[in-house]
């Protein structure tokens, strides 16, 4: 069946579990769609439950996750990694047969440790990860452009059904992303490199500077204009989750930090020693990177 803005329904029913930044986003994408002919919600934060209502994020608001998936097509889970164990049991037996549960984590090897044992048998367990966000959070800062343009992944365990996995893939590209599939392992050390360092050096370098003498520290803010706001921003991220990222990815962030510290340790060796073609060698190959970036996203 399609609906009045063209799209086809694809699920009866969507079970949303935490309606954050990223569970907010999903609901209005869905019905700003048409994609689902139910939406079902819960959160553990009653303030959150108020404001999704006041925002008609949903059909139903649930007063628990095993109410909110039981009879849904569709569970998503869009709660801070640290959750994922505590709410695993409250899920798992009440997931219908044939339903398929995915995710927005950040992490992937972790969901499927958290999840994978407890789930029955009949239901398709396909891990995703929106690489979308900002650095807001709560219901309040979600829209269904977020998802526009961006990269979803998605990561089935071997054997998984391929029907489930094609269903999920129409979703999230009837919300405006590209799919791609990959092992979870792969998934944690890419983005370890490509979003967790980054978050963990913007963390860094806000604190360090946060401990600066006062006066200095005033200077900070009165010339932030450029660089040093764009770190700010990533470092005003979610405390939560990303204390949930960095637990649940470790080997692969400390893998990349690893690497990360030995060549910072090579520039500061060619800062001290005068090697300026050193320094503008490694410029150089970052600046084509950039530029890189720029051209794939306009082709
Ligand atoms: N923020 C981003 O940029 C971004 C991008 C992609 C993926 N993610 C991932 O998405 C997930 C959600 O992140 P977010 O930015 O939407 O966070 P958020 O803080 O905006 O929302 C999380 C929601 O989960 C609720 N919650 C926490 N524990 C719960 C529980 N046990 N049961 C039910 N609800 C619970 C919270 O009350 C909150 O409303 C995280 O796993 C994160 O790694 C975040
Ligand atoms: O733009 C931002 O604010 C983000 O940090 C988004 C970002 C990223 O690192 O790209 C952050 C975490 C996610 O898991 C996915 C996306």
């Amino acid at each position: 069946m399609t609906t009045p803005s063209g799209n086809e329904v694809l699920f009866d029913r969507i079970a949303i579990i935490g309606i954050g930044l990223i569970g907010s986003s999903l609901a209005r994408g869905l019905k700003e769609k048409g994609l689902a002919r139910e939406i079902a919600i819960h959160d553990a934060s009653a303030e959150a439950m108020r404001d999704a209502k006041a925002l008609e994020l949903g059909h139903h608001y649930c007063a628990s996750a095993g109410e909110a998936v039981a009879n849904a097509d569709l569970v998503v889970l869009a709660v801070p990694l640290g959750a994922y164990a505590d709410l695993a049991p409250m899920v798992a037996p009440n997931l219908k047969q044939g339903a398929i549960l995915s995710d927005v984590g950040s992490v992937k090897q972790a969901v499927i440790r958290d999840l994978g044992p407890s789930l029955p048998e009949g239901v398709h367990f396909i891990p995703g990860h929106p690489i979308a966000g900002t650095e807001h959070s709560g219901p309040k800062s979600g829209f269904a452009a977020l998802f526009h343009g961006r990269w979803c992944v998605l990561t089935p365990t071997p054997g998984t059904d391929e029907g489930a996995v094609a269903r999920l893939k129409a979703l999230w590209t009837a919300l405006g992303s590209q799919v791609e599939i990959m092992t979870a392992s792969h998934h944690d050390q890419v983005l370890a490199i490509t979003s967790h360092l980054p978050h963990l050096i913007a963390y860094t370098i806000v604190d360090t500077a946060t401990f600066l003498e006062d006066e200095t520290m005033q200077e900070v803010i009165k010339f932030s204009a450029s660089g040093f706001r764009d770190f700010t921003r990533i470092a005003a991220s979610d405390p939560i989750m990303w204390r949930d990222v960095f637990l649940n990815n470790r080997e692969a962030v400390l893998e990349m930090l690893g690497r990360f510290t030995e060549d910072l340790t090579a520039l500061q060796r060619a800062i001290r020693w005068g090697e300026g073609e050193k320094l503008q060698e490694v410029f150089t190959r970052t600046r084509a990177i950039r530029r890189g970036i720029i051209d794939a996203k306009q082709a």
